[in-house]
């Protein structure tokens, strides 16, 4: 198995929670890719997207995460790592790529504001149309699939523990 391990999905899936809570089960390292892009350009992300735009924030992401060198760690990206190509091909290649698939209905349940959090929401796009775009792009570079559909996070957690240890079991 690859040394890390990626969390990707809609904004407010869990990627930070759960990966969090997945890393100190597997005694890794956690790394929250947003905080790791706030420290470098020593501003918050709703301010590079509010001064750069939304493109300028996503060639950011995708520098961020591209040039990410790290170890035994589960990495939490934003959402919307999933438009920069460069990003995904190094996410790829140092670690197995977990999909945390909700429902457009929870995510509009659990996003509260958008602007606050600084979803990469296009001009005239609604949460439904980014909601529709992004699914096929989390599918396709999912190496894992977890549906959190009546799951609380420790459920997610467990599951995804037995799945990472079955995939290190017939490895061996
Ligand atoms: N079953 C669940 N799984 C994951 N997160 C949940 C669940 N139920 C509620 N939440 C809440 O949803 C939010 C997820 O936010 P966050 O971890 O920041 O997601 P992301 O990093 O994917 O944007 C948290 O406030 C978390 O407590
Ligand atoms: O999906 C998105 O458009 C974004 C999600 C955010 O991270 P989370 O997915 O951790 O909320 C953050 O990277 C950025 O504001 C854009
Ligand atoms: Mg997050």
């Amino acid at each position: 198995m690859k040394s890390n391990i990626t969390m990707i999905g809609m904004p407010s899936s869990g990627k930070s929670t759960i990966g969090v809570l997945l890393a100190k089960r597997l005694g890794y390292s956690f790394v929250d890719v947003d905080i790791v892009i706030q420290e470098k350009e020593g501003r918050l992300l709703k301010e590079i997207i509010s001064t750069e735009g939304m493109d300028g924030f996503l060639a950011v992401e995708n520098r961020v995460n591209a040039g990410l060198d790290v170890k035994k760690s589960v990495i939490a990206p934003g959402g919307s790592v999933i438009y920069g190509a460069e990003a995904m091909e190094h996410l790829k290649e140092i670690s197995e790529v977990v999909y945390l698939k909700m429902s457009y209905e929870e995510m509009e349940k659990r996003i509260g504001n958008v602007v606050d959090r600084g979803v990469a929401l296009k001009d005239g796009m609604t949460l439904r149309d980014l909601y529709n775009e992004r699914v096929p792009y989390y599918e396709k570079y999912a190496d894992i699939v977890i549906d959190e559909e009546g799951m609380t996070p420790g459920d997610t957690v467990d599951a995804l523990r037995e799945i990472l240890e079955e995939k290190i079991r017939l490895e061996q």
